[in-house]
């Protein structure tokens, strides 16, 4: 068995053969043809491209938010998009925590609610989230902000809660799509740092799409997504 062979049976994430067309009436736009993408166990990779490349697009495939039009997603070797879809949503809210540019927080929930959502929708016990959300609150340095809705809270706070929340599943897999996109630059350092620190403590797979070179260059591994197909950046 060759080396290329290995690496990919070892993948955590393996996209092969991915295809994307979109048809808006008579337009066409194919975004990628027979795309491959291989990613290890606790690797940090960003994305990056022009804007419209596809990026998000390719992230939301990862995470099984969009269906390619060809292709498979593997996540540890098993063909997650062969699920159904009641199936497939309780993988995702298992096994991948999403961070995205606007952080979708419930505006009329507290922020230690928001942090218990994806528990709830679990069916998990209220009083076990409670203790989770408040000790991911705490470790994202929020424990006094619990009971704040996002609207009284700051944007790097907002967006620290939704990272929270992206974790409060114990998942294996971040997928963040330009998550520090509407962060001024010392608050956009501090989630930088927390993003590398999770990875590093709770080896966690990360997946990052930015425009922001320095959120890169923390990764293992920067991929740059060029008419429909990702090279060595
Ligand atoms: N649901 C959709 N229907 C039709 N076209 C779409 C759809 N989603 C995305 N597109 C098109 O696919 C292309 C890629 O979009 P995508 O958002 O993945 O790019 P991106 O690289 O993430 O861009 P940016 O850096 O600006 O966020 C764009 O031309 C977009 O208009």
């Amino acid at each position: 068995m060759n080396e290329t062979v290995n690496h990919r049976q070892a993948a955590h994430i393996h996209a092969l053969g991915i295809g994307k067309v979109f048809q808006n009436g008579p337009l066409r736009i194919e975004l990628f043809r027979d795309l491959e993408l291989v990613i290890q166990r606790g690797e940090r990779l960003a994305i990056v491209g022009a804007s419209g490349a596809g990026k998000s697009t390719l992230l939301h495939i990862l995470g099984t938010l969009d269906r390619p039009t060809s292709g498979k997603v593997l996540f540890g070797g098993d063909d997650v998009l062969a699920w159904n879809d009641r199936e497939l949503a309780g993988f995702r809210n298992r096994s991948i925590g999403f961070v995205f540019q606007f952080h979708y927080l419930l505006p009329e929930f507290s922020a230690l609610e928001n942090v218990m959502m994806p528990g709830h929708i679990a069916g998990r016990p209220r009083r076990e989230l409670r203790g989770e959300a408040e000790a991911l609150l705490e470790r994202l340095g929020l424990a006094d902000r619990a009971q704040h809705r996002p609207a009284e809270m700051s944007g790097g706070e907002q967006q620290r809660v939704a990272v929270a929340r992206a974790l409060l599943m114990k998942p294996k897999v971040v997928l963040a799509d330009e998550p520090t996109g509407n962060l001024d630059t010392r608050t956009g350092r501090q989630l930088h740092d927390l993003l590398v620190s999770l990875n590093e403590e709770l080896r966690i797979t990360m997946v990052v799409v930015t425009h922001n070179r320095e959120l890169a260059s923390l990764m293992h591994r920067t991929l740059r997504l060029v008419n429909g197909q990702l090279k060595e950046a």
